[in-house]
C-alpha cells in the first residue's frame, strides 16, 4: 500500500507536523449556522451574520491566547470575514502562526435501515471547494462522521460507510493542499461502561486506518480526531486516570506512528473535566508516538460564551477567561495542567441527551 505523494505532500507533511506542536492545539470554531444559532440562543443573541462575526472576533483577537493554539477551524462563512476593523480573520491568525483551518462536511444524514445512525455528505465538489478555501488561506480541514453506541450499534454498515468516507474526503483534501482532520466522532449518549466505548472505539479507528491505507492518504499529512474513551453519560463517571488508560491503549492499538498528531473533540464534557482528562493521558508513561492534544469547541468556548453575553462591556472579560482556557489546555498537552483552572463555570457540564447538531 503506498502513499499517494502529490505536489503537496511536504507542505502537508511540514502543516500537519505544526498544528500537533506540544503545548498547542486548535480551537474548533467551526459551528454552521445552525449550531452556532444554539449557541447565540443560550444567551439571548440572535444569530445573524453580525453576532456571528462578534463572537469570532472576540476569540480570534483575544489578547496573549493564540500563542497557545496552532490552528483555529472556520466555517465557510468565517474564513472570509474580517474584524470590524477590516482585517481579514485568515490574516489575524496568520500573522499569529495560527492555521487556518475550514470545516468541509455538510454534516449528517440517515443510513436508510439503521437504528438512527448516519453518514457525513459534502462529497459534492468537494475538490473544487479545497482548491478554493486553499487559495483562501486554509491550509487543514476538517469532516465529522458521527457513531454511537447502542445495543447492536455502531453497526458494521455504519462503521464502514463513515470510515469510507473520512478516507475519501481525506485524499480530496491532500490532492489540493489541505492536512485532513480525520473525525470519526463516538457520541457518549447511553449507559454503557467504559470498556464497551473502548470496544467500539477500537474497532471504528481500526476501520478508519484500514480505509485511509487503502485510499493511499498520507498519513504524516493528517491528523485524528476521536472521542475520549469514557462511559456513558448515564453511567456512573470514572477517574480521569482510568480514561487516560483506556484512551491511550485504544489510540497505540489503532493509530500508526506516522501520524503526528491526536487532536481530540470534548463531546459534551465540562471545560475543567476536558483538560484533566488531557493533562492525564500526557501523564502516562508509555510510548505515545504521537503528540496528544485538543480540537475543542465548546470546551474552549462554554464560559466565555456566557461572559460575552453578546454585550460590547463584557468583551475584555470574555477574552481573559478564553485566555485562562487556552492556556490551561495548552499545559494539559505537556501533562502540567496544575488544576488552577477549576471550579465556576469551567466546571459545568456541556452535556445534552440525544444533542443534535
Ligand atoms: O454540527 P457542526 O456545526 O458541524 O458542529 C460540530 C462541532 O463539533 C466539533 O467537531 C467538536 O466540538 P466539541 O469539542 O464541542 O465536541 C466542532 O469542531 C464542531 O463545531
Amino acid at each position: 500500500m503506498s502513499a499517494f505523494v502529490g505536489k503537496y505532500a511536504d507542505e502537508l507533511i511540514k502543516n500537519a507536523k505544526y498544528i500537533a506542536t506540544p503545548g498547542k492545539g486548535i480551537l474548533a470554531a467551526d459551528e454552521s449556522t445552525g449550531t452556532i444559532g444554539k449557541r447565540l440562543s443560550s444567551i439571548n443573541v440572535e444569530n445573524i451574520e453580525s453576532n456571528r462575526q462578534a463572537l469570532r472576533e472576540l476569540l480570534f483577537t483575544a489578547p496573549n491566547a493564540l500563542p497557545y493554539l496552532s490552528g483555529v477551524i472556520l466555517f465557510e462563512e468565517t474564513l472570509y470575514q474580517k474584524t470590524a476593523d477590516g482585517k481579514p480573520f485568515v490574516d489575524v491568525l496568520l500573522e499569529a502562526n495560527v492555521l487556518p483551518g475550514i470545516k468541509v462536511d455538510k454534516g449528517v444524514v440517515d443510513l436508510a435501515g439503521t437504528n438512527g445512525e448516519t453518514t457525513t455528505q459534502g462529497f459534492d465538489g468537494l475538490g473544487a471547494r479545497c482548491a478554493a478555501f486553499y487559495k483562501a488561506g486554509a491550509r487543514f480541514a476538517k469532516w465529522r462522521a458521527v457513531l454511537k453506541i447502542g445495543a447492536t450499534e455502531p453497526s458494521e454498515l455504519s462503521i464502514q460507510q463513515n470510515a469510507q468516507g473520512l478516507a475519501r474526503y481525506a485524499i480530496i483534501c491532500q490532492e489540493n493542499g489541505l492536512v485532513p482532520i480525520v473525525e470519526p466522532e463516538i457520541l457518549t449518549d447511553g449507559s454503557h461502561d467504559i470498556k464497551k466505548c473502548a470496544y467500539a472505539s477500537e474497532m471504528v479507528l481500526a476501520a478508519v486506518y484500514k480505509a485511509l491505507n487503502e485510499q493511499h492518504v498520507l498519513l504524516e499529512g493528517t491528523l485524528l480526531k476521536p472521542n475520549m474513551v469514557t462511559p456513558g453519560s448515564d453511567s456512573p463517571k470514572v477517574t480521569p486516570e482510568e480514561i487516560a488508560e483506556y484512551t491511550v491503549t485504544t489510540l497505540r492499538r489503532t493509530v500508526p506512528a506516522a501520524v503526528p498528531g491526536v487532536v481530540f473533540l470534548s463531546g459534551g464534557q465540562s471545560e475543567e473535566e476536558a483538560t484533566v482528562n488531557l493533562n492525564a493521558m500526557n501523564k502516562l508513561d508509555v510510548l505515545k508516538p504521537w503528540t496528544l492534544s485538543f480540537s475543542f469547541g465548546r470546551a474552549l468556548q462554554a464560559s466565555t460564551l456566557k461572559i460575552w453575553g453578546g454585550k460590547k462591556e463584557n468583551v475584555a472579560a470574555a477574552q481573559a477567561n478564553f485566555l485562562a482556557r487556552c492556556k490551561a489546555n495548552s499545559e494539559a498537552t505537556l501533562g502540567k495542567y496544575g488544576g488552577d483552572g477549576a471550579g465556576g463555570l469551567a466546571s459545568e457540564s456541556l452535556y445534552v441527551k440525544g444533542y443534535k447538531y
